[in-house]
């Protein structure tokens, strides 16, 4: 059984077809990246995968189960985490807070509520200590430490979107839908945020799907990537053959020569 497949995905907005017959699979642990030029189809295929659009046709399995269909929520609680292009940060709420609020799909009592009505040794206290552990140790992973007690508005763009990751990687995710995280970084944020996410493969074992217009950054990090182009996928493979494919540089960039837009 593949851990992740998608099989003839389709998705209509009114006659035009933004994803046409897509089909795909990605291996567990791997980071896997989607390219492809504006209006290609991949914020509508993300959106598919965690439930906000329901495709007209095809099917999208995470270790065998259907997700289409499903709503957003019950597919995070199957294992799939999702950021987005924009921070969607709880600005005025802390580090600590905001990580709390992704644990929330494992808490059997309301947020924060528990701990505090009922003391920490009831039941509802005892599992807010526990999530706040695991919390802590997304901190400590991320190396968030120094802003752990602080709102996260009045924090740096990039470890905002550190945080912004943190947040997803709290629901324990199988694979985690990265979009465009590199998005309006100076090159040490970006730098930055490649190391993570080779952090959230190395150490936490979860699959990366990456949306990302940077080549250098998806031919550094990518085990395989797939490129598609009005709503079908052109390409497929390791970082080198699809670089070396003929197709991709005239379908991704509309040039003829793909060493010099993929290099
Ligand atoms: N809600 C919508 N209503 C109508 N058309 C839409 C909608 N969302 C996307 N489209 C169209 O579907 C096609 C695919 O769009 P999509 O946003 O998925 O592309 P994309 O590859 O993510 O592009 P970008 O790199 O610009 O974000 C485009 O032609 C787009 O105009």
């Amino acid at each position: 059984m593949a851990f992740f497949r998608v099989e003839k995905l389709s998705m209509w907005f009114g006659g035009l077809a933004a994803l046409d017959g897509v089909g795909f699979e990605i291996p567990p642990g791997s980071i896997f990246s989607l390219i492809g030029p504006n209006g290609a189809g991949k914020t509508t295929l993300f959106n598919c995968i965690n439930g906000i659009y329901k495709p007209a046709s095809g099917s999208i399995r995470l270790n065998g189960r259907e997700l289409t269909g499903k709503k957003p929520h019950a597919i995070a609680q199957m294992g799939v985490a999702r950021t987005f292009q924009n921070i969607e940060l709880f600005s005025q709420m802390t580090l600590m807070e905001n990580l709390m609020l992704g644990r929330h799909l494992f808490m059997k009592t309301g947020l924060f509520r528990g701990g505090f009505m009922w003391g920490r040794k009831s039941f509802a206290g005892r599992e807010e200590v526990l999530h706040r552990k695991k919390a802590a140790e997304l901190i400590e992973l991320l190396e968030l430490q120094p802003y752990r007690g602080r709102p996260v508005g009045g924090l740096p763009y990039g470890i905002q979107k550190r945080v912004e990751l943190g947040r997803a990687l709290a629901m324990e995710p199988k694979l985690i839908l990265l979009d465009e995280p590199c998005a309006g970084m100076n090159a040490e944020e970006r730098r930055d945020m490649i190391l993570r996410i080779k952090t959230v493969k190395e150490a936490l074992g979860a699959a990366v799907f990456l949306i990302e217009h940077d080549m250098a950054i998806v031919m550094d990090i990518s085990d395989q990537v797939l490129v598609m182009n009005f709503g079908k996928p052109v390409a497929q493979g390791t970082p080198g053959q699809v670089q070396a494919h003929p197709e991709v540089a005239a379908a991704y960039l509309g040039e003829d020569d793909p060493d010099d837009c993929l290099a």
